[in-house]
C-alpha cells in the first residue's frame, strides 16, 4: 500500500503523505518511497515543480515515535536520522520549485520537511512547531541548519529555542509560511503556481540551481551532517526515552 499518494496535473506533481491515522508519521516505507519520488522528479523533463501536503487533517507528525521508540542507543538511532537528513537535502537542492502545502498541523520532523521546501503555504487552521526541545532533543533530519538558511536568524531561533506550536499567522509573521489559503487549499495551491511558476521548467531550474551552489559554499550538507550527529547524541539521553514514552502512554490511556 503506497504511503505517498503521487498524482500529476499538467506538469505539477501532487505527492500526499497517507498515514492519516498515525498522522502522516514518518516510517522507513516513507523515506524509501520520498527518496524514489525526488530521483524520479528530477530525472523527468515535463515535472516542473512538487507539491507536498498530507491527507487528513495533518500535514506531518514527523518521525514515527511508536516505530522510533525502540531505537535507544546514539548507534541505533542515527542510521535513521542521517537517511532522513539526507533525503530532505536532496528535498531541499531538487533543481524544481517545491511547495509544503500544510494541510494541517507540521509538527516536529514535519517542520523539517516543510523547511527543506521553498514555499510553505497553509491552511488557515493549520499549526507549525519544531517541538524536538520538548522531547529533549534538537532537529535530527537537518531542519535547523536549513531553517537558519532561509528565515532571519531570530526568527529561527524563535522556532528553535522555543519549541512552541505557532498558528499560521504568527508563523507568517516569524518568516515560515508565505501563504494562508481558505477553504480548498489544494484548488488555491494550482491557482497560484499558474500565476507564480508560469516560466519553463528550465528557466525554473536554473534559477533554484543559483540557490542550491549558494547553500553548497555554506557547506549545508556539512552543517545538516554535524547536526544529525549532535541529535543521535542526544537521543541516548533518558530525558529523551521518557518524553517520548509520555506521549505515547498519554495515546493508550
Ligand atoms: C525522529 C525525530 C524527528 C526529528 O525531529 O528529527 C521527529 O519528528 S521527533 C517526533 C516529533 N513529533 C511529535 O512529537 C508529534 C506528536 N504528535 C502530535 O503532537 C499530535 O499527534 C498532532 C498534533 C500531530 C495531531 O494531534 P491529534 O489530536 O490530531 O492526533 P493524536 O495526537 O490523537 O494522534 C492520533 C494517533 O496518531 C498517533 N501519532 C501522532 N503523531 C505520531 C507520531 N509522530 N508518531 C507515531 N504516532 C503518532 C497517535 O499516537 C495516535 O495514535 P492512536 O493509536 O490512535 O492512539
Amino acid at each position: 500500500m503506497q504511503k505517498i499518494i503521487v498524482e500529476r496535473e499538467q506538469g505539477i506533481v501532487w505527492a500526499t503523505f497517507n498515514r492519516p491515522e498515525r498522522r502522516n508519521a514518518i516510517d522507513f516505507d516513507v523515506m524509501d518511497e520520498l527518496a524514489a519520488l525526488l530521483a524520479e522528479v528530477r530525472q523527468t523533463r515535463e515535472d516542473k515543480a512538487l507539491v507536498l501536503t498530507g491527507a487528513g487533517d495533518v500535514f506531518c507528525s514527523g518521525g514515527d515515535l511508536q516505530l522510533f521508540h525502540g531505537l535507544y542507543t546514539k548507534e541505533e538511532a542515527y542510521p535513521m536520522l542521517k537517511k532522513m537528513g539526507d533525503i530532505l537535502y536532496e528535498l531541499m537542492t531538487l533543481p524544481k520549485p517545491t511547495i509544503a502545502l500544510l494541510n494541517g498541523a507540521a509538527v516536529g520532523g514535519g517542520c523539517e520537511i516543510a523547511i527543506a521546501c521553498d514555499y510553505r503555504f497553509a491552511a488557515s487552521t493549520a499549526m507549525v512547531g519544531f517541538v524536538q526541545g520538548h522531547l529533549a532533543i534538537t532537529t535530527g533530519w537537518g531542519g535547523a541548519a536549513m531553517l537558519f538558511e532561509k528565515l532571519r536568524h531570530d526568527q529561527a531561533m524563535t522556532f528553535l529555542c522555543s519549541a512552541q506550536r505557532f498558528g499560521t499567522k504568527e508563523a507568517e509573521q516569524l518568516g515560515f509560511v508565505h501563504e494562508i489559503f481558505e477553504g480548498d487549499v489544494k484548488l488555491s495551491c494550482q491557482k497560484w503556481i499558474e500565476s507564480m511558476l508560469s516560466p519553463r521548467v528550465e528557466v525554473l531550474s536554473a534559477y533554484k540551481m543559483a540557490a542550491v551552489r549558494g547553500w553548497n559554499a555554506a557547506y549545508l550538507k556539512e552543517r545538516m551532517d554535524q547536526e544529525i550527529k549532535e541529535c543521535a547524541a542526544l537521543w541516548e539521553s533518558p530525558a529523551h526515552h521518557a518524553a517520548v514514552a509520555s506521549f505515547l502512554h498519554c495515546k493508550k490511556v
